[in-house]
């Protein structure tokens, strides 16, 4: 969707090094604690470098700060809440990055993933919690729907990030934990660090 850029010119990058940080704009009052930790939780296991949040309390900074106590990644994920997301995503655009809007109206990811992992460069995923203003599709490079029917903020979220990390984002640790997983065939197993 980006002009200067058609498909058959599309060279996939060796190894790519984007990052890729996540805008979730707005919060429904009545259901969203939980899909506001689901964003969360989904952005920083799937391999994000930072989510932005607009309309949530403070309480969210707390429950990941719980969570990276004990399965580790205060160095490598961030949360920051903000108030202006058009300012994040104009920041965004002038250092270079791409703005990839998911919404079931846009173009189906099969047909634009190769091309987004193809630019390399760092990813701003805009989600909404609810119908996101209308100049959030202008602005976007790209207005990706996973499929044209309507689901789920988180959903479409861990859809999108395995596709663009191709499952590599699982092979990512996460720094200073004091618990650890070891993957056992049953049951669970899991140690302590410190
Ligand atoms: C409650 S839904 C709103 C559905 C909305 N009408 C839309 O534009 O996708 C909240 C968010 O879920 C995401 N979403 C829902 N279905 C999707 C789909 N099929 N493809 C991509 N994103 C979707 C979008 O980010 C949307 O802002």
């Amino acid at each position: 969707m980006l002009e200067e850029k058609s498909k058959s010119s599309i060279s996939i990058p060796q190894k790519s090094s984007f990052k890729v940080s996540v805008l979730r704009i707005g919060h429904r009052l009545v259901r969203d604690d939980r899909t506001t930790t689901h964003a969360v939780l989904v952005s920083r296991a799937l391999g994000c470098e930072r989510i932005y949040m607009t309309d949530v309390d403070d309480e969210i900074k707390n429950t990941l700060k719980k969570v990276n106590k004990r399965w580790g990644g205060e160095n490598e994920f961030q949360l920051e809440i903000i108030d202006n997301w058009k300012q994040i995503i104009r920041n965004w655009k002038a250092s270079n990055g791409i703005v990839v809007h998911l919404t079931m109206y846009g173009c189906l990811i099969n047909e634009e993933i190769a091309e987004i992992r193809a630019l390399d460069r760092d990813i701003l995923v805009v989600i909404g919690a609810e119908k996101v203003p209308k100049e959030v599709y202008f602005l976007a490079d790209y207005n990706i729907a996973i499929g044209n029917q309507p689901h789920s903020e988180i959903a479409s979220l861990a859809i999108f990030l395995d596709r663009i990390f191709e499952g590599r984002q699982f092979d990512r640790k996460l720094t200073n934990e004091s618990m650890r997983i070891v993957p056992t065939e049953k049951g669970k197993n899991v140690i302590k660090i410190k």
